[in-house]
């Protein structure tokens, strides 16, 4: 149970799984979007790169917060070798990344930032994920049938390929899929 004592919390994700997953912490929120260019650093250390993004999507609703809200942003990167993997812009590199993870071990990082005309405080979270050798047959047969092109790293956790494909998980489910709700619970609480 989390008492907003009397805060309005407004996602700022047009993301689905976030959508359905702050749902789960049963508390009332507004969704509201704004556009922002997902650019980065060049140069940034991979780990800083997710906590710098979700606190630019906070901060696009820093000039109309009224004193009463709480907006909550997110972003999700997937690392392999220190390498950032985006979204893939088409099947062709969606392919490619799942080689790239078939039979190795990457991680995910998801930072959370919630922002208040008062306060702004951002925290990651980070799972380890272990992916089993992939055929080109299950790659092929994933991209066909699902979308994966709205999904860091051209792969859902919750989708078919995450069910065959992952043989460990060291973190949170929920964090590999675009939201740690505990931290979530945690900020909130401590606001
Ligand atoms: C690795 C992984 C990512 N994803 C998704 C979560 C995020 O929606 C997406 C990463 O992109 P993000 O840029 O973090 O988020 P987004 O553009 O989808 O949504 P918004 O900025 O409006 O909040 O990848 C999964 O659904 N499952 C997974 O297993």
């Amino acid at each position: 149970m989390i008492d907003l004592k009397g805060k309005q919390l407004i996602l700022a994700s047009r993301s689905p799984r976030r959508q359905e997953l702050l749902k789960g912490l049963h508390l009332d929120f507004e969704i509201r979007i704004k556009e922002t260019e997902e650019d980065f650093p060049i140069n940034m250390p991979a780990n800083q790169v997710a906590p710098f993004l979700s606190e630019k999507k906070a901060r696009a609703f820093e000039s109309e917060l009224k004193a009463d809200e709480v907006v909550l942003a997110s972003d999700t990167v997937v690392v392999l070798e220190g390498k950032i993997l985006n979204k893939p812009a088409d099947s062709e590199e969606a392919k490619q990344m799942l080689f790239s993870l078939s039979g190795k071990v990457h991680e995910v990082m998801t930072s959370i930032t919630l922002l208040s005309p008062l306060k702004c405080v951002t925290q990651q979270d980070i799972a380890k994920v272990t992916f089993k050798v992939l055929t080109e047959e299950e790659i092929n047969y994933y991209i066909t049938h699902f979308q994966p092109f709205d999904k860091a790293g051209a792969y859902g956790i919750q989708d078919w390929i995450g069910f065959i494909g992952v043989q460990k998980l060291e973190g949170s489910f929920y964090t590999v899929m675009g939201l740690p709700v505990h931290l979530v619970y945690k900020v909130l609480n401590e606001w």
